[in-house]
């Protein structure tokens, strides 16, 4: 049976009160182990006590941490996201750096620089279907000097415009510099790439260039062609191309003359 505690309390504090039972032999023995007793539930409370303030701090530190945790996750959210933003921009800002570096700021046509890495990759590909033709304006100086040199810059871009658009898929254009441009022609017939140069002198000389209002100019080019020869190098091909070019010009300009 399990004792009632209350009532055997009530019923030692009872007798340790009364006065009566000082002098019985137990009365001692029975004082010093309620004594005891008391003693541990104090001792049992204070450790009670002391166990629940240290829960509560537990609980008080894991409840911090996990704030601080969350938040040090958010800002690592946050800076990732800055970061991909970063990442992407400056992918970006370097394809556009990449596209701007290689093509001509005036007419938007590709440049030396990228015709020299298409050039080399073509001549590495197959060297024996190249076909490169070196293309000035005649006496575009005489633009410059009589319209200017804003003028100058537009029939530039008309040139460039019209020389691409009569190439066609046949070949590749590039500014090669100042009034001067190089088509290359990968993997075209003879007569077709002849045919296309032949049409390219007469649309010129036969273009009007004007903005509509103030100005009409007529021009002509000059083309030097130069097909692939066994032991030729970019160098060459180039330099035989920038030789009919020279012919060209020298015997009257206008015309296509193969190098
Ligand atoms: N407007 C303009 N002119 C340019 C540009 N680049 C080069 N030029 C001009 O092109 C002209 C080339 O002159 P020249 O080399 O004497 O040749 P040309 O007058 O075309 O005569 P030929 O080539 O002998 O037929 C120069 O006046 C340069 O200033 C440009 O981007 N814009």
């Amino acid at each position: 049976m399990k004792p009632d505690i209350k009532a055997l309390e009530q019923k030692v504090t009872a007798v340790l009160a009364n006065t009566e039972y000082q002098d019985h032999p137990l009365y001692e023995v029975l004082n010093d182990l309620w004594q005891y007793n008391q003693g541990q539930w104090s001792r049992m409370e204070h450790m009670i006590r002391l166990s629940d303030s240290y829960q509560d701090m537990i609980l008080q530190r894991e409840k911090t941490l996990g704030e601080r945790f969350d938040k040090h996750l958010r800002q690592l959210e946050k800076i990732t996201r800055i970061s991909d933003r970063y990442q992407t921009a400056l992918r970006e800002a370097n394809l556009e750096l990449e596209q701007a570096s290689y093509a001509d700021a005036l007419t938007g046509l590709p440049n030396r620089r990228k015709m020299l890495r298409r050039l080399k990759t073509e001549f590495e590909l197959c060297p024996e279907g190249i076909f490169i033709a070196m293309i000035d304006i005649d006496h575009f100086k005489n633009i410059n000097d009589q319209y200017g040199h804003l003028i100058g810059d537009d029939v530039l871009v008309s040139v460039g415009n019209l020389i691409e658009h009569t190439v066609g898929d046949l070949g590749h254009i590039s500014r090669w510099g100042g009034e001067e441009f190089l088509v290359i022609f990968s993997q075209a017939e003879q007569n077709d790439v002849e045919q296309c140069l032949q049409n390219l002198v007469k649309t010129i000389s036969a273009e009007r260039f004007s903005n509509g209002e103030d100005y009409v100019i007529r021009t002509t080019i000059s083309i030097g062609v130069s097909h692939f020869e066994s032991d030729d190098s970019i160098d060459s091909l180039i330099t035989r191309a920038d030789s009919a070019l020279y012919k060209a010009k020298n015997s009257g300009r206008n015309r296509v003359v193969a190098g």
